[in-house]
């Protein structure tokens, strides 16, 4: 059995989009980046720490005979990590670091069972328009900030901010599908995923 380990509304819609059946366990782990942890670590290690906390949830055969999945996606830029501002004036700073520049997006994917654990980090290149201050404003007011990596949402308002994209759309949005199916593929044969991959 499957389960997706994460509260996050878009990671259940896109793994439904990906034709996987699971289950959806609430996890809650802390994300907090060591001193000297790359922002590919962070990200890795924070996914492993959601998908470890789901397979702790479980009991008995339901644990033995589970996969578990867990997921995070940080904007990246200079090599400081934004996660989902606190705030409006959170969500306008982080609007205004990365208007008219290239920022990476890093989605991490993990599997965790029992006897095995696999990751894979998927890393997007996302270039911003200019945002003068109306605009960041007006955009922060929409609530799309919140809850949302780097302050901004590609599935929604977010695109019109976008100029250009290279890497995985749906990495960008929480959960990158080709790796996270490829990843399920070759982690158990018994696991029924769409032949589209293949
Ligand atoms: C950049 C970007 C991020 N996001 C979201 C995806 C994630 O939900 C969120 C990043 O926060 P995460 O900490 O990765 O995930 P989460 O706390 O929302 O969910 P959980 O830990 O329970 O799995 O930002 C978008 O929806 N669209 C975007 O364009």
């Amino acid at each position: 059995m499957l389960y997706l380990a994460s509260q996050s509304p878009r990671r259940r819609e896109l793994l439904e989009q990906a034709g996987v059946a699971f289950s959806v366990l609430n996890v809650d782990v802390p994300e907090q980046r060591a001193d000297g942890e790359s922002p590919q670590d962070y990200v890795q290690r924070v996914a492993r720490d959601k998908a470890r906390a789901g397979l702790e949830c479980l009991k008995g055969n339901d644990r033995v005979d589970a996969i578990v999945l867990g997921a995070d996606t940080e904007v990246v830029l200079d090599g400081e990590v934004f996660g989902k501002p606190v705030d409006a004036a959170d969500a306008g700073a982080m609007l205004q670091r990365l208007s008219g520049r290239t920022h990476e997006v890093m989605s991490a994917v993990w599997l965790a069972a029992v006897d095995r654990e696999r990751g894979e980090v998927c890393v997007s290149r996302v270039r911003f328009a200019a945002l003068d201050e109306a605009a960041r404003a007006a955009y922060v007011a929409s609530g799309e900030s919140f809850g949302k990596a780097g302050a901004y949402a590609i599935q929604g308002l977010g695109a019109t901010l976008i100029e250009y994209l290279e890497g995985s759309y749906s990495g960008v949005m929480g959960l990158p599908l080709f790796e996270t199916v490829r990843l399920l593929r070759n982690f158990r044969a018994d696991i029924t995923v769409p032949p589209a991959a293949r």
